[in-house]
């Protein structure tokens, strides 16, 4: 395969309510979308997951749309691509910049898996011809907001709720919800909220019989997530210290967490994610996949990784009508009791709509 022409877009889309963290608050999703057409004028389709400021990580639309334009693209387009395995190379002498080259790689293992006529799940080496999905619920203004939220997506068949904590909205906040819910399978998401003198009041978690605590300490501190699981029964899960397959090295060598929440821009791109998938496999580490309140195309990619056997744990991944009015693609991504159905046609498996696509769009640029 050879890529020919390539065409960035910037979107704006409108979610149906505001995402609120320990770092604020997201209402209008603006992200890159990417559109590669092959030498047979194959398309494939990729999405960034970086945000407008760069409160989750350092990379944001505008950083990702100066590398993808002044470096990533020259590298890539004309190159002789047999494998989508090679654009890590390809893009060795560009250091980091995970989710601006996970832009492209996404959009070559979409044409790849077309190519060879199976689905992007299969070509991935994915199994599950279904996927268990949990959702994550933003910082609620009060409890019992976030009670009645709990107890719509129980019925809806979410299988796990996760929920967003902070100093001040963490363990109150868990004994009302255990208090309601004591059988649903619960975690909680820090992103980094806390440090590790605050371990008296982490190990108050655990009477909570969460699945996990994810990501409760720095993104660059292994070792302090290390002391955390030696103390704590809950299971640290980690999500902003993991870049690569080396960082998921370090973190089970060093006992930083007992779960690994992959998200594919995250991590620079579907091979890599694989790569992280098979050694945690092999150390009995389960994972799941993360989100980036992804539009269609970002979300089929995560469908696709999810099939993957070693995704034991529910993810992120929700349907489409979770976060958008109209979502880019048809069919809309569908959650029927607490399953995702993995396609297999071809390709992602769902058909990105160009005239939505052009309604969100607030800016494209097409590099041939
Ligand atoms: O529904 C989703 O896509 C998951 C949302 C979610 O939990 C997150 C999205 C983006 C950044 C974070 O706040 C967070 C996470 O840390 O996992
Ligand atoms: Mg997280």
């Amino acid at each position: 395969m050879n890529l020919k022409e390539i065409t960035l877009r910037h979107l704006k889309m409108r979610m149906k309510s505001p995402f609120s963290t320990s770092f604020g608050t997201i209402q209008d999703k603006e992200f890159i979308l990417l559109e590669a057409k092959d030498e047979s004028g194959n398309i494939g389709w990729g999405e960034s997951v970086a945000f407008y400021s760069p409160w989750y990580t350092e990379e944001t639309l505008k950083t990702n749309w100066h590398m993808l334009e002044d470096f990533l693209i020259p590298a890539i387009l004309n190159k002789e691509i047999q494998h989508p395995d090679e654009v890590s190379d390809i893009f060795s002498s560009i250091r980091k910049n995970n989710m601006a080259k996970s832009t492209i790689e996404g959009a070559i293992w979409d044409l790849y898996s077309q190519e060879k006529g199976i689905s992007l799940a299969k070509a991935l080496g994915g199994e599950k011809n279904k996927i268990e999905v949990g959702i994550s619920i933003g910082i609620q203004n009060t409890v019992d907001d976030l009670l009645n939220l709990i107890d719509e997506y129980v019925a809806e068949g979410y299988k796990r709720m996760k929920v967003k904590i902070k100093p001040g909205w963490d363990i109150e906040v868990l004994r009302e919800i255990r208090k309601h819910f004591p059988n649903v399978p619960l975690m909680a998401d820090a992103n980094s909220a806390y440090r590790l003198k605050d371990i008296d009041h982490l190990r108050k978690l655990d009477e909570f019989e969460l699945m996990m605590i994810e990501q409760p300490l720095a993104s660059d501190d292994f070792i302090d997530h290390a002391k955390l699981q030696k103390e704590i029964s809950t299971p640290v899960c980690l999500d902003e210290s993991i870049h690569s397959y080396v960082d998921t090295r370090m973190a089970i060598e060093m006992g930083s967490c007992k779960i690994i929440n992959i998200k594919i821009g995250r991590i620079g791109g579907l091979t890599e994610s694989k790569r992280i998938h098979d050694l945690c496999q092999k150390h009995n580490i389960p994972v799941w996949c993360g989100g980036m309140l992804e539009a269609g195309i970002g979300r089929t990619h995560n469908i696709a990784l999810t099939s993957l056997s070693n995704f034991v744990l529910p993810g992120d991944t929700a349907g489409s009508s979770r976060y958008w009015e109209r979502d880019i693609i048809d069919p809309e991504v569908i959650v029927e009791d607490g399953y995702i159905n993995v396609p297999d046609v071809p390709g992602i498996g769902y058909e990105p709509n160009t005239e939505t696509i052009k309604t969100f769009t607030v800016f494209e640029k097409t590099f041939s």
